[in-house]
């Protein structure tokens, strides 16, 4: 049986550094009561925010560098981490945005490969997003058993796809991962129904960690960092700063849920993955 999961969401406003946000990131951590054995989880592109091609490019296939650093903060304070997106090098025009979860002896125990790339208009001044210019589409849905229960690997544009969710709840997730950037725009209208909907329907607790502010490159993101339960309740909100939000995940009020509603069981449009 798992034990509660103690879990922290950062909320970020990256920049175009690697070495500066990882930086961020080694001071939050520092701030941090992490005593118990925690879940930390970053928002997408956390450690390189909208680089130009080029550099992207050239970043992504650096990444087993930034890996091998992070696996030492987890070993450093005992952590599990979610290391939101981080570009990895798939061809030569493309990279994949991945999402890896390293454990706290510093391993990579799994990694999701982002699968909905955000191609779409947005009135929010940015002139419109074409993730798919540089981003290849990941392809695997990806569930892995760890101390804190199964946790589901996401990643925001994702969000809007309920299959995607599906398929992982059928695959005994229990914990939903969605590191994020959402637009201002989108993210005001849709971000909260949306997180609220997948954590409802799959009976799952969600961890949203997101980006906020005005970045180094004009760009804006709406934050909103959120960790949810099943029951759709939020139990942390960042709201609009940076910074850290916790919260305890109760994996027994989950099952209960699970028992007392058992929509899983009542669902007659079962997807291709339920086993
Ligand atoms: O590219 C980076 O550095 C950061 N990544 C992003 O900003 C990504 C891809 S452009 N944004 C989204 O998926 C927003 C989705 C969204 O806002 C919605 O679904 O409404």
């Amino acid at each position: 049986m798992p034990f509660n999961a103690r879990v922290i969401a950062i909320q970020m406003c990256s920049g175009m550094q690697p070495e500066h946000n990882f930086q961020q990131l080694e001071q939050w951590l520092e701030h941090s009561d992490l005593k118990e054995p925690t879940l930390v989880c970053l928002p997408e592109s956390w450690l390189a925010f909208m680089q130009d091609a080029k550099q992207s490019l050239q970043f992504a296939q650096n990444y087993q560098y930034w890996l091998d650093k992070l696996g030492e903060l987890c070993r450093r304070y005992k952590i599990w981490l979610n290391a939101g997106t981080i570009a990895v090098k798939g061809s030569e025009k493309g990279y994949f945005a991945a999402s890896f979860l390293l454990n706290d002896d510093g391993e990579v125990v799994a990694r999701y490969n982002k699968i909905h790339l955000f191609d779409a208009d947005v009135a929010d001044g940015s002139g419109g997003y074409r993730e798919s210019r540089l981003t290849i589409a990941g392809t695997e849905v990806v569930v892995v058993n760890t101390p804190f229960g199964k946790i589901g690997l996401s990643v925001c544009y994702d969000v809007r796809f309920p299959g995607l969710y599906q398929a992982m709840r059928n695959l005994g997730a229990e914990i939903l991962l969605v590191p994020s950037a959402f637009t201002t725009v989108t993210g005001a209208a849709h971000w909260l129904p949306l997180l609220q909907a997948r954590a409802i329907e799959n009976q799952c607790f969600v961890i949203a960690p997101a980006q906020y502010g005005t970045h180094e490159n004009g760009r804006k993101t709406y934050g909103h960092s959120l960790i949810l339960s099943p029951w759709g309740e939020v139990l942390s909100d960042a709201k609009q700063q940076l910074g850290m939000i916790s919260a305890e995940l109760d994996l027994t009020q989950l099952h209960r849920l699970r028992t007392d509603m058992p929509v899983q069981v009542h669902n007659r449009f079962k997807s291709e993955f339920y086993e």
